[in-house]
């Protein structure tokens, strides 16, 4: 059994920070589950355009709202506390943090801990082996 809480994770290896998001990893690779999950928070004011080819990854909203726009179909979403979306088609997609979000987020396969955005708007598959 694994038990840890958000602050034993803070200024550690399992905190990994973009220029508009904090991603705070409780679950790794390394954790054996076969996902990772992450509590988020996405900056106020900021907007980041994601488009994770390698991963699927479920976002579950718990606190702030902001706008999801699907770059795919250019639908719009609006995202508040108790709102999930689901990437289920490795959709291109933008966020905009009207106010900071915070966000559960799950990823299949598992990230393995510093993956960032690359150039391609994507996480690296890594496998912890690097
Ligand atoms: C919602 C979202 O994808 N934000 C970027 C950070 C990412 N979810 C993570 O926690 O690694």
């Amino acid at each position: 059994m694994i038990v840890r809480s958000l602050t034993e994770l803070i200024d550690t290896d399992r905190e990994t920070k973009g220029e508009t998001w904090s991603s705070r990893r409780l679950l790794l690779k390394k954790d054996g589950m076969g996902f990772s999950l992450h509590d988020t928070l996405i900056h106020a004011g900021t907007t980041t355009e994601m488009h994770y080819k390698n991963h699927l990854e479920s976002v579950y909203c718990i606190e702030g709202k902001g706008i999801l726009k699907d770059l795919t179909n250019d639908k719009e979403y609006e995202i508040k506390a108790d709102t999930m979306y689901a990437l289920s088609g490795n959709e291109h997609h933008i966020l905009i943090a009207e106010e900071t979000m915070r966000m559960i987020c799950v990823f299949n396969p598992p990230v393995v801990g510093p993956e960032k955005h690359g150039a391609d708007l994507a996480y690296p598959l890594l496998t912890g082996e690097e």
